[in-house]
């Protein structure tokens, strides 16, 4: 299994805080993932529906039962011949041929024999006649129809497509643990492989508290908002290659909460909750959840997000990401800490997507907790070039205007600006 570590560990400053009440984001991260694993491979068909496999990770090695290419054919439109006839033929001096037959790709029966001194008509894909050892194409001929005139000799095996040159009967196609591309699916295709095990997406609840959220379209009341927690969540779910199986948003009241979670749970792998996870008087994930089960909460060295909530109510049922309400804070939480578990369900790696750019601006941050700098990115000289934003986890708007999250770990608080930074990707690897 790939390594489950941040990026940040190991950096200036190291992955933990001198704040003894702050718990490090890498251990409870190593908790997240702890007991879970991928979910059970099932069959599936990728011919008949590769829009329902692409990015599934395939659970088994597939190898070839059939070679690739499946028979000799040809690579070129031209006339198929033994190369020894035409070795010496230059534009001076060509060598003439009669035309014995054509043969074009899937065009039935089988080819006229290419006996010495003969040439066949042939299209690119069609099956070698026998007695051909090469192909001239159309453009060192003079397309003859009954003779051809052929201007320049060909190489033994030229313009042709050897049984097997691409796919050996045996070979590894695609290896267990690879995520299904269209690539992937192309080759499944041509070896005509009907079935293949794969991790299927991990189910996902989204839960979102709070009284003060309001549907869509009601008249907003004078203190209430629009849930776009969990929107940004469910959505995230999806790019994150989980599907969502429920959505629910429901007010600060520990009953309903309760409701909400006995409906979604049978139906999921994991269930994340938005907000009520601090230290306020309403907050109810923590309230009514904190003591159950496995469930851990608690603040960790990460801005935003720094109230957490994890664990499960009972041993089998699915596991609990108990978010922080802020709709930033919630981002966030999810690319460090659920992400990497919905990829541990997937069957493929939790290695945060990371890559380095340059800091356009200086940059500060606290000591005592890895930072998550929203950030726009730009083509630089060589790495991308990097402009942090701010990290007021209530910004959906600048959320919106941000590529990456720069990431500044535990210990550093001064960036300046031509540093090489860390930037962890939100957007998902394109298919
Ligand atoms: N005394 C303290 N207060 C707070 C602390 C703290 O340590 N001590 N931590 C702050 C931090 S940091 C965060 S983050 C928030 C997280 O609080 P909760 O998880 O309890 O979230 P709520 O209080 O429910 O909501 C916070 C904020 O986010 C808005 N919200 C919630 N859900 C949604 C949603 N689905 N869509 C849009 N907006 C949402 C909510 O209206 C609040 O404004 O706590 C700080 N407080
Ligand atoms: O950690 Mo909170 O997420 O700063 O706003």
């Amino acid at each position: 299994m790939a390594d489950a570590r941040p990026p940040v560990a190991g950096a200036p400053g190291g992955c933990c805080t001198d704040d003894p009440t702050l718990r490090g984001v890498e251990d409870l991260l190593a908790d997240v993932l702890g007991d879970l694993a991928a979910t059970v491979p099932v069959a599936v068909a990728p011919s008949a529906d590769p829009a329902g496999v692409l990015g599934l990770v395939l659970a088994e090695d597939v190898r070839a039962t059939a070679p690739l290419p499946g028979f000799d054919n040809a690579a070129m439109d031209g006339y198929a011949v033994d190369h020894r006839d035409v070795a010496d033929a230059t534009p001076d001096a060509p060598v003439t041929l009669p035309v014995v037959g054509a043969v074009a790709a899937g065009s039935g029966g089988a080819p006229p024999r290419v006996a010495r001194g003969r040439a066949v008509r042939i299209m690119t894909g069609a099956r070698m006649p026998p007695g051909a050892t090469a192909v001239v194409p159309w453009e060192s001929t003079d397309r003859g129809s009954a003779r051809v005139e052929v201007h320049h000799g060909v190489d033994e095996g030229r313009h042709v497509r050897r049984t097997g040159e691409d796919v050996a009967c045996g070979d590894l196609v695609v290896a267990a643990g690879t995520t299904l591309r269209a690539r992937h699916l192309g080759v499944l295709a041509a070896l005509d492989v009907r079935t293949v095990r794969v991790h299927p997406a991990p189910r996902v609840a989204v839960v979102a508290t709070g009284s003060e959220l309001q549907p869509a379209g009601e008249p907003l009341r004078p203190d209430g908002i629009r849930d776009s927690g969990a929107t940004l969540v469910g959505a995230s779910v999806v790019e994150a290659g989980g599907v969502v199986v429920a959505t629910r948003t429901v007010p600060d009241d520990p009953a309903a909460l309760e409701q909400a979670l006995a409906e979604v749970a049978p139906l999921a792998d994991l269930v994340v909750t938005t907000g009520g996870v601090s230290e306020g008087d309403h907050d109810v994930v923590r309230l009514t959840l904190a003591g159950r089960g496995s469930m851990w909460f608690g603040r960790i060295a990460m801005q935003p997000g720094k109230p957490q909530g994890f664990g499960r109510l009972e041993a089998g049922g699915p596991l609990l990401c108990c978010l922080p309400g802020n709709p930033v804070a919630s981002f966030t939480s999810f690319h460090v800490l659920v992400r990497p578990a919905l990829a541990r369900l997937r069957g493929a790696s939790v290695a945060w997507p990371t890559s380095s750019a340059v800091l356009a601006t200086d940059l500060d941050s606290p000591a005592d907790r890895l930072q998550l700098v929203r950030a726009t990115l730009e083509h630089g000289d060589d790495l991308p070039r990097v402009t942090p934003g701010g990290t007021a986890s209530h910004m959906v708007g600048a959320l919106a205007r941000s590529d990456v999250l720069v990431v500044v770990p535990v210990g550093v608080t001064r960036l300046s600006a031509g540093a090489t930074v860390t930037v962890l990707r939100i957007d998902p690897e394109p298919l």
